[in-house]
């Protein structure tokens, strides 16, 4: 890859896709394309080819997908799997029509059975059921990954396929719903410690930032104590979902673009599986860190951050998804990457990225 080589950047104002775009930039790379989701819909197969016609890229990072955490995957099932396949489907067979030198596609880990032997190394995919919160959207990454090492190997593209783990930081999607749990937590942990003590310019501000339902900061205080208390918000009390007796692990959204960088300039489809295998499967590489922690934990860490002293309850009647989702990184580690910011660090830099854009 050239420092001018024209890169095309899908989902380049998302959490990880930004950060792949400043890591590109500030590795000298010139000639980065992206579209927002209102200039281009990835859903659009007609805009899609028109787009690739018009600007040719040499190479693409799918960073676009339908994205959301745990009660999202489980509410939104038809979306989740449909939007994730038709952004593949449409970006990765453009690529192809258009003899892209390289594409990096984006999956998760839970691609990997809800039984997994722990850590989940790369070859224990499709070896037992899926957990049924995100089975859609594990099923629209298991084809992507799919569609790549088979493109690969009937006709000799170099399509590489990530797996990240749980991932975090700046431009975090915050929705109390919605989210993923770290940058929920943070949420509701702050808005939790606003009410505790009264601070009402705080709280104002957090909801004119990112309205709840329709509620802003111009709303009343019974207004707004009342929708906060919907999602488990209340004064020095706030509920968490699930036992918190599940484990994760997180990766820092920069850590996650700096892999993606790793791998567009070093690791080609050839490095990811041994040469003349009869069978060649499980192209695909972790990104993590190895290291896990329960939810409860990580509740007990954003609280330290956040200096938040109140009660911290988990409401059972909300999900707890897979019990254990543990990534063996050793495959990407021994082609050269290991991840830097560790989650004390990570959860320190998030809570002042969320303060510093109230
Ligand atoms: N966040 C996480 O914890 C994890 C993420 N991943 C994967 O990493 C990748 C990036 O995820 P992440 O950055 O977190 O997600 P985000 O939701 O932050 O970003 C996704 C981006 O894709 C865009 N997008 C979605 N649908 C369309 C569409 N139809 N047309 C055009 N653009 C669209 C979004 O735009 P808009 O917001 O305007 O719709 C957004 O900018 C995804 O493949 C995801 O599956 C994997 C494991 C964990
Ligand atoms: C990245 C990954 O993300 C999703 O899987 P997940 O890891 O289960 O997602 P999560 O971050 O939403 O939850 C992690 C754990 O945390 C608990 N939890 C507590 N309290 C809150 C809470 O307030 N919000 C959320 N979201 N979770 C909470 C929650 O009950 C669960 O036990 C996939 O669907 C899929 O999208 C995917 O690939």
């Amino acid at each position: 890859m050239d420092k001018e080589s024209k890169i095309y950047v899908a989902g380049h104002r998302g959490l990880v896709g930004a950060a792949i775009w400043n890591n590109l930039k500030s590795k000298g790379y010139t000639n980065l394309v992206g579209r927002t989701h209102a200039e281009l819909d990835l859903l659009d197969g007609v805009a899609v080819r028109e787009f690739f016609d018009s600007e040719r890229p040499e190479y693409v990072v799918l960073a676009a997908a339908h994205v959301g955490g745990i009660v999202a995957n489980n509410t939104y099932r038809a979306d989740f799997i449909y939007r994730n396949l038709q952004i593949q489907q449409n970006v990765i067979g453009e690529s192809f029509r258009h003899g892209v030198k390289k594409l990096l596609f984006l999956g998760s880990t839970c691609i990997y059975p809800r039984e997994a032997p722990q850590p989940m190394r790369e070859d224990c995919l499709l070896t037992g059921p899926l957990e049924y919160t995100n089975e859609p959207y594990a099923m629209a990454k298991i084809a992507g990954l799919k569609m790549c090492e088979s493109f690969n190997l009937q006709h000799g593209t170099n399509y590489v396929a990530v797996m990240p783990t749980n991932l975090y930081g700046p431009n975090d999607n915050f929705h109390l719903e919605n989210s993923h749990v770290l940058p929920a937590m943070i949420r509701k942990i702050f808005l939790g410690k606003c009410l505790m003590e009264g601070n009402w310019t705080l709280t104002r501000q957090d909801l004119n930032r990112r309205p709840v339902e329709s509620v802003t900061g111009e709303g009343t205080r019974e207004e707004i104590e009342a929708v906060l208390g919907k999602y488990g918000i209340h004064a020095g009390r706030i509920e968490l979902w699930g036992s918190g007796r599940p484990l994760r692990e997180f990766l820092w959204s920069e850590d996650m673009a700096d892999a993606s960088v790793h791998v567009l300039e070093h690791v080609d489809f050839k490095d990811t599986h041994e040469a003349g295998a009869k069978e060649i499967r499980n192209c695909h590489l972790n990104v993590g860190t190895g290291v896990e922690v329960s939810i409860k934990e990580l509740s007990e860490l954003v609280a330290l951050v956040e200096g938040y002293e109140g009660k911290i309850l988990f409401d059972t009647s909300k999900p707890d998804g897979t019990p254990r989702k543990l990534t063996d990184p050793s495959k990407l580690q021994a082609l050269g990457w290991r991840h830097k910011v560790n989650l004390d660090e990570g959860v320190r830099r998030l809570f002042e990225w969320y303060k510093n854009t109230l």
